[in-house]
């Protein structure tokens, strides 16, 4: 499998090379040079698999010569293994239409453990044949962080610079990264905003005498490596409730637009997808784009659903460039535009392949607490406020949607990791699983630093190790 950049002019890679490169060196964000396509039948023997069997079969095409298949399932019984749930990603039903996904059964309590589990292993599996040292930057609103931090804390020939929106982070996903001690783990606290953050890994990525020094990679979503990951849970829910022979709708609350674009894959490798539903909170950027066409930014306001306080979603752009006849050119000056005016119009083109299969719904305070009180009262479960805009999304797309079609939402989070905005919208304070541990008693380490690149970069520069 080849993987081109949507801005048409970097070098194409394999996967190896891909994944351990994140960003393409011309600004764009790589994506594989074709769909792969599995047919009915493919898809019905999946039926009953379990996840690791899943994930073997659903990445085998994108992984490619780049790892056996033994290999391969090696790496993700290793990755999938530290779930707490033998399911994995098992789903819970909440009514006769409406379902969970539950991705929020590994260490870290979200849905980005999933695929950084893996990419960890990958990425130690791929350093372990050169002489490279890799510098990990990336941006959280919380929860990025966290796993990845998990995944290749301690590793050796890694170093992770963590930047995350100083105070707009829960108590539980900060004491996540920054109380993890080990000596290659960097923790930097910015006055500004995930977007400030997300620009400035960007800008480190365009830095050609940084990128000179330093092998830079990336963890979230602008590495394909992570979304190849998250495309698994929706072949193993889809089959689970029906595929091929039936059609599932997914809900999916979204920020960085990675897990729902996700589904996207799946749904061009042949999975039956009826709609994505994209659910956002007031930072309403995604639904606005797809709703009218018009993409441009505003302010930024800080939620309860903080994971989702994103105004510029990395991920889009694989989606535009899809939908626009893969036209690199017109990709990178359609981007240079948004990136010069911070305002964009899809085209007619964006707005049509769009609309084919994506809904969404900006989803407020006052939907999203009603989401958690229902799935409380109804069916026992209470929900993290992320879920909850997911929810509350999905029940507003239901009524146009054949009734024979279950529509499922993605549970992106445990509950406990935002127990002050849980209480506050059901009375109820959900606990911590045992398996996080003592995270109110540990030492935190972190840095907090200005939303300068400058400053940013030099305090990066000064403790990264040199590539080679
Ligand atoms: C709990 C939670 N839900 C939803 C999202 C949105 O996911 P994405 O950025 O892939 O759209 C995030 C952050 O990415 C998150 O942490
Ligand atoms: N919500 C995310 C933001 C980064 O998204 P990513 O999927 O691109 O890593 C977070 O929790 O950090």
């Amino acid at each position: 499998m080849r993987y081109i950049s949507t801005r048409g002019s970097a070098p194409a890679l394999d996967f190896e090379a891909v994944t351990l490169a994140g960003l393409a060196s011309d600004g764009g964000l790589y994506i594989p040079e074709a769909w792969p396509r599995f047919s009915a039948d493919e898809i019905a023997a999946l039926a009953g698999l379990s996840y690791v069997e899943t994930a073997v079969r659903v990445m085998a095409p994108f992984v490619g010569d780049a790892l056996g298949e033994d290999e391969l399932r090696a790496l993700c019984t290793q990755a999938y293994g530290r779930f707490s749930h033998d399911a994995v990603t098992p789903l819970v039903q909440l009514d006769h239409r409406h379902w969970l996904l539950e991705l929020f059964h590994g260490p870290t309590l979200a849905f980005k453990d999933v695929a950084l589990q893996l990419l960890g292993l990958l990425f130690e599996r791929f350093l372990s044949q050169r002489d490279t040292h890799l510098t990990i930057v990336g941006a959280t609103s919380g929860d990025t962080g966290s796993a990845a931090i998990d995944a290749v804390a301690g590793r050796a020939k890694i170093d992770i610079f963590m930047l995350h929106p100083a105070g707009r982070v829960s108590d539980v996903q900060r004491r996540q990264m920054t109380t993890m001690l080990a000596p290659n783990v960097h923790n930097i606290a910015i006055e500004g905003s995930f977007d400030d953050a997300q620009a400035m890994v960007k800008a480190l990525f365009a830095d050609r005498e940084f990128t000179g020094r330093f092998a830079l990679s990336a963890v979230n979503s602008i590495n394909w490596a992570r979304l190849m990951a998250q495309v698994v849970y929706y072949f193993y829910a889809g089959v689970r409730l029906g595929a091929p022979g039936k059609a599932i709708a997914f809900a999916v609350p979204t920020g960085n637009f990675g897990d729902v674009f996700a589904g996207y894959v799946a749904a061009q490798m042949g999975l039956p997808v009826e709609r994505l539903i994209v659910a956002t909170n007031v930072n309403d950027i995604l639904h606005r784009a797809l709703s009218t066409g018009d993409y441009s930014t505003g302010q930024v306001v800080p939620t309860a659903t903080p994971s989702m306080d994103i105004q510029v979603s990395s991920n889009f752009e694989r989606l535009l460039f899809d939908l626009g006849a893969r036209e690199g050119s017109a990709m990178a000056a359609q981007m240079q535009g948004f990136e010069a005016s911070r305002a964009m119009k899809l085209t007619n083109a964006q707005r049509e392949g769009a609309a084919k299969l994506f809904a969404s719904a900006r989803i407020d305070a006052d939907a999203m607490s009603l989401a958690m009180r229902w799935a409380n009262e109804r069916a026992g479960q209470i929900l993290d406020p992320h879920t909850a805009v997911g929810l509350a999304a999905a029940m507003h797309h239901a009524d146009e949607i054949d009734p024979a079609v279950p529509i499922v939402t993605l549970a992106t989070a445990h509950a406990g990791k935002f127990r002050d905005a849980v209480e506050r919208a059901t009375g109820i304070r959900p606990g911590l699983p045992a398996r996080v541990g003592s995270l109110f008693s540990r030492e935190e380490r972190f840095v907090t630093l200005p939303a300068d690149l400058n400053v940013v970069k030099a305090w990066i520069a000064e403790r990264a190790t040199p590539s080679a």
